[in-house]
C-alpha cells in the first residue's frame, strides 16, 4: 500500500519521471505569510519545532498552497545539539547560538536521553504521515556531522567555519570522536523518523564547501558513510538523499562512497557535470534560490535549462539551497507550474 505512487520515492529508486517531481528546501518558512502567523503564535523557534500541532501545521502549509510532491518535516538540524544539552537558542536576527564545546565536553558527550528528548519530532512525523495526501512523499532529515559540528564548536554560525577547521587541525582525535558520536546519534535519530513514518530522509551537509581534499574525505564522506551504513544495517530499505553543498568536484564519488541513493546539487554545479553524475544515480537540484526572488525570465530560463539537460534522467527538481524569506510566493507558484507544464 505505501509508496506505490509517491513520485519522489520512485525517482529515489532510479526511475525517470517526466515532468520530474518537485519540492523545495526550506519550503516551510518565512516567505509564507501563513508561516509567519503560526511562528508568531509559538514562543521560541525551538518551541515551534517541538509542538506537534504547530510543526504539523507549518509542514502542511506549502503542500496546501503548491501541492509539492514531498513534504519535509518541520524541524531543524540543531535539535541534535539541543538534545545534547548544549543550550541551543535561536535569537531573533542573530541566528542560532549554543554553548561552544571543547575537548572535555566532547569526552563527556552521552547519547542518554537524546532520542527521548526528540519524541515530539517523531509524534509530528507520524501525524504528518496520517494527514498528508497518499501520494506525497514525507521526508525526514538531519544535519551531517561536519555541519552540526561547525555550530557546536563555534557556538554559532560563522561565515567560513574557521573555528571548526582550526579545532580539527589542533585536536584531530577529539574532532574525529565528535563526528563519530554525531554520526551514530544521527543514525538513531533517522531510524526513529523512518519508524514514525518518514518515507525517505535527507542529510544536510550545508558547509561541506569549505573542506580541502583530505578533510572532505575525513569529515564529510566518512561520517556520512558511517551514518548511512548504520541506518541501512537496521532499515535496509531506507531511501536516503545526501546534500553536500559546495562540494564541487568531490561530488564525483560522493554517492558511491557514502552509499546514498541520491545526491543533492547546489547551483554552482555545472549542468554538464550534473548530467555525468546523473548517469550514476538520481540527482536533486539545483536552481539558484536568488532566481526565485528575481522571478520572470531570470527564473524561467534557468528552469528550462535544468529540465533540458537533466529532465530525461532521474531528477527531483529542487533549489540549490533553501528558499529565502524575500521570495515572492507568486514566483514559487510560477516555478511549480513551469516545471509541471513540461512533458
Ligand atoms: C544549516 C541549517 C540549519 N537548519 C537547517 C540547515 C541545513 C540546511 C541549510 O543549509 O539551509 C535545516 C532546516 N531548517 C529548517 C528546516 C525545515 C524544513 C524545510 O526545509 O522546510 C530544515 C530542513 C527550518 C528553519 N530553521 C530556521 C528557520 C528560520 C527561523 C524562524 O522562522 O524564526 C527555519 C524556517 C533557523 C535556522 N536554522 C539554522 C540556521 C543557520 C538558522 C537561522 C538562519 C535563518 O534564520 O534562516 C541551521
Amino acid at each position: 500500500m505505501t509508496g506505490t505512487h509517491r513520485k519522489v520515492l520512485e525517482v529515489l529508486s532510479g526511475k525517470t519521471l517526466v515532468p520530474p517531481p518537485i519540492w523545495l528546501m526550506r519550503q516551510a518558512g518565512r516567505y509564507l505569510p501563513e508561516y509567519r502567523e503560526t511562528r508568531a503564535s509559538a514562543g521560541s523557534f525551538l518551541e515551534l519545532c517541538y509542538t506537534p500541532d504547530l510543526a504539523v501545521e507549518v509542514t502542511l502549509q506549502p503542500i496546501r498552497r503548491y501541492g509539492f510532491d514531498a513534504a519535509i518535516l518541520f524541524s531543524d538540524i540543531l535539535v541534535i545539539p539541543d538534545a545534547l544539552q548544549r543550550n541551543v537558542r535561536f535569537e531573533e536576527g542573530h541566528g542560532p547560538r549554543m554553548d561552544p564545546i571543547d575537548e572535555d565536553g566532547i569526552a563527556e558527550l552521552s547519547a542518554e536521553g537524546v532520542i527521548g528528548h526528540l519524541a515530539p519530532v517523531f509524534e509530528t512525523v507520524s501525524r504528518l504521515r496520517r494527514q498528508l495526501p497518499e501520494e506525497t512523499t514525507l521526508l525526514g532529515f538531519c544535519g551531517a556531522p561536519w555541519t552540526v559540528a561547525t555550530y557546536m564548536i563555534a557556538g554559532r554560525g560563522t561565515p567560513d567555519q574557521a573555528p571548526a577547521r582550526l579545532f580539527a587541525y589542533r585536536h584531530p582525535k577529539a574532532f574525529d570522536q565528535l563526528l563519530a558520536f554525531l554520526a551514530d546519534i544521527s543514525a538513531d535519530y533517522l531510524v526513529a523518523q523512518i519508524d514514525a513514518g518518514a518515507d525517505a530522509v535527507q542529510i544536510f551537509d550545508s558547509w561541506a564547501g569549505v573542506l580541502g581534499e583530505e578533510e572532505f574525505a575525513r569529515y564529510a564522506v566518512e561520517p556520512v558513510r558511517r551514518m548511512i551504513a548504520s541506518v541501512r544495517a537496521r532499515r535496509p530499505s531506507a531511501r536516503i538523499i545526501a546534500f553536500a553543498k559546495g562540494a564541487g568536484l568531490f561530488l564525483k564519488d560522493y554517492r558511491r562512497l557514502t552509499g546514498a541513493d541520491a545526491i543533492g546539487l547546489d547551483w554552482s554545479v555545472p549542468l554538464s557535470f550534473a548530467a555525468e553524475l546523473q548517469k550514476d544515480g538520481p540527482i536533486q537540484g539545483n536552481l539558484d534560490p536568488m532566481r526565485v526572488v528575481a522571478g520572470g525570465a531570470a527564473m524561467e530560463s534557468a528552469i528550462d535549462r535544468i529540465l533540458d539537460v537533466l529532465g530525461q534522467g532521474p531528477l527531483i527538481f529542487n533549489l540549490g539551497h533553501g528558499i529565502t524569506p524575500d521570495a515572492d510566493p507568486e514566483n514559487v507558484a510560477a516555478l511549480v507550474a513551469r516545471v509541471r507544464g513540461r512533458r
